[in-house]
């Protein structure tokens, strides 16, 4: 079933900096959110909170209304789907044992079939997981870590710019398909991105983040409408023009 999250007053400050200023957010099970904003606004930073790769300052974060800072790490991290930034698969591991890694970890083996069912999942052919990651295209391997993370069946899953190394065409294919899979495995996903135009098609709910706060929550339907304000507005600006210019080509 889909997780529930909220954050609760969530500070996060390193030395002089503060990466995130007194977050209050509460997210549906079943969402799709995308955390957007300029470089250093703390979209990361937020993200990792939920899984404790980073630890509030102040504040905490509540999953299915249960502290995460009193969960244990490891069994928590198995169950919310984590995909990294620039993919970080292990470059030593076969395609299988990547994707077997999380379970592993928790002392359960992952079969050949589930290992194939997983890989099926993300488009990929099952016959693959004997490779190692070099031998597989940058989407390829993006798609085994969507699998990765997909492996100890989470309720949550989150995505700190899954697609950012990818080429366009395979970025738009494997939105779309993890879009599906969000459905069709009844997950909540958040998902960090430079690409407004990416968020507003996949998510149903985007946040924008200044300095360390949310200063922007809306639908994709209110911000193409022109809500959200002046820094949301300034993003949605940038797929508007190119579609305008696209559109002047037609003559
Ligand atoms: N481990 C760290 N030590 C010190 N400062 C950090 C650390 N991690 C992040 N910061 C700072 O916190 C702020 C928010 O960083 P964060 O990575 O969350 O931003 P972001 O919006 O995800 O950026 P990007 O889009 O470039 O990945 C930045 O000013 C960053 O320099």
């Amino acid at each position: 079933m889909a997780a529930s999250l909220a954050f609760e007053g969530v500070t996060k400050r390193y030395d002089s900096t503060r990466a995130l200023a007194g977050i209050d957010l509460a997210i549906e099970p079943g969402s799709f959110v995308a955390l957007v904003g300029a470089s250093g606004s703390g979209k990361s930073t937020l993200l990792k909170t939920i899984n404790r790769l980073v630890e509030p300052t102040e504040g905490r974060v509540l999953l299915d209304g249960q502290d995460v800072a009193a969960s244990d790490p490891t069994a928590m991290r198995r169950t919310t789907g984590y995909v990294f930034q620039r993919i970080g698969l292990f470059p030593h591991m076969s395609v299988a044992e990547n994707i077997a890694i999380g379970p592993r970890l928790v002392g359960e083996k992952l079969g050949e079939d589930r290992i194939g069912e997983l890989l099926s999942l993300v488009d990929l052919d099952p016959a693959m997981a004997g490779r190692l990651p070099e031998e597989l295209s940058g989407g390829q391997q993006q798609r085994v870590g969507v699998a990765r993370a997909l492996a100890g069946n989470p309720s949550l899953l989150l995505m700190d710019e899954p697609f950012g190394a990818l080429d366009p065409v395979t970025r738009d294919a494997l939105g779309t398909r993890v879009r599906d899979l969000h459905e069709k495995l009844d997950l909540t996903t958040i998902m960090v991105t430079h690409d407004m135009a990416e968020a507003l098609i996949l998510a149903d709910r985007v946040l924008v983040m200044d300095g360390g706060r949310i200063v922007a929550d809306e639908t994709p339907q209110a911000l193409s409408r022109g809500k959200g304000g002046e820094v949301a507005q300034e993003l949605v600006a940038v797929p508007r023009h190119q579609a305008e210019k696209l559109k002047g080509l037609e003559g």
